[in-house]
């Protein structure tokens, strides 16, 4: 267990941190999700001691490491763009944690190889950095980092440089690596869907303090704010509030708690159908409004541009009023 306690951070008259309070569940992969600037990296760099808080305290398995240096807290720790040794083979990368501690060379052996087939890089000990794919070399940052049996793993971005299929592969296989092995994580990412899609608790981060952290699911269907609401996932702003667009309910005659709207445009996305909507009482420039159905209610009303409908968020849910 990590326990994040009233930490503030002050980067000079910069005030990155603000009274952060988290727990992060042993075993767990844990995402630190936010816009650019809300302290995610900061927060890390604490959690990794890479930086000191101005205050509070970070407890790791009971351990009070608020003073200790990086290297004594058993951590493994993963950036954006990795510093691999280009003159070293991969097998010499993965290996150099455990060679600085002296461990005997054939269990060095045994274990790189365990790491390179468990990170799918098995059969490629002899290549150098030069020739590995930047998804390889950042797996082999990965496994760089697993070798030291590190009690958390930490992961600043680390497949952000990557292209969005290669990330979407990584982000699969960083999900099966931690059911394989177990080792209390925590991702700090600005991407809503890589945090929905592999992590099974999320922090989410506005100006240096948490706005929200539980499951995933809890967040989407109750988020705190619209903070919150807007940063996992889409929003239509209707009547003042905030609704998921495939919430939105539309329908060819007046029912209650509807509002009237014109139809602007009908996309076809494949399966869903996305359908911008003016309502009547918009002011002048506003934003449409987005709607997403399904093909078959797109069908059944006979959606097209100029038409007459009435919108209406979920029955239950009232415009301008968001979860607490
Ligand atoms: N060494 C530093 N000195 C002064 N200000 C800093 C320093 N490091 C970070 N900051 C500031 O602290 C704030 C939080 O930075 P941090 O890197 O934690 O944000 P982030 O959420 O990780 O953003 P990004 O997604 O862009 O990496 C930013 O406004 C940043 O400019």
């Amino acid at each position: 267990m990590i326990t994040v306690e009233s930490v503030d951070k002050h980067y000079e008259d910069f005030h990155a941190l603000r009274g952060v309070d988290l727990e992060i569940a042993s075993g767990s992969l844990t995402a630190l999700l936010g816009p650019s600037g809300s302290g995610k990296s900061t927060l890390l760099r604490v959690i990794a001691g890479l930086e000191v808080p101005s205050s509070g305290r970070v407890i790791l398995d009971g351990e009070d490491v608020t003073n200790l240096a990086p290297q004594q807290r058993g951590i493994g720790f993963v950036f954006q763009h990795y510093a691999a040794f280009e003159h070293m083979s991969v097998r010499d990368n993965v290996a150099f944690g455990l060679k600085i501690r002296r461990r005997p060379k054939a269990e060095v052996k045994e274990k790189v190889d365990e790491l390179l087939r468990v990170v799918g890089l098995d059969g490629y000990q002899q290549r150098y950095p030069s020739q590995l794919s930047g998804g390889q070399r950042q797996r082999m940052a990965l496994a760089r980092a697993l070798a030291i049996e590190p009690a958390v793993l930490l992961l600043d971005e680390p497949f952000g440089a990557l292209d969005a299929k290669v990330r979407a592969e990584l982000r699969t296989w960083l999900r099966r690596l931690h059911d394989e092995v177990h080792v209390t994580t925590v991702l700090v990412t600005h991407d809503q869907e890589e945090a929905l899609d592999v992590a099974d608790t999320i922090a989410v981060m506005d100006a240096g303090q948490i706005a929200q952290a539980g499951r995933p699911r809890d967040l989407y269907d109750a988020p705190a704010s619209e903070f919150v609401m807007s940063f996992l996932g889409p929003v239509a702003r209707l009547g003042g509030g905030l609704v998921r667009p495939h919430d939105l309910d539309l329908s060819l005659e007046h029912r209650e708690g509807a509002t009237e709207a014109q139809v602007q445009r009908v996309v076809h996305l494949g399966f869903e159908v996305r359908v911008e909507l003016l309502p009547a009482d918009a002011p002048a420039g506003a934003e449409p409004v987005v709607a997403q159905i399904t093909r078959a209610e797109a069908e059944t009303l006979e959606l097209q541009a100029g038409d007459i409908v009435w919108v209406r968020a979920p029955l239950g849910q009232v415009p301008g009023v968001v979860a607490a």
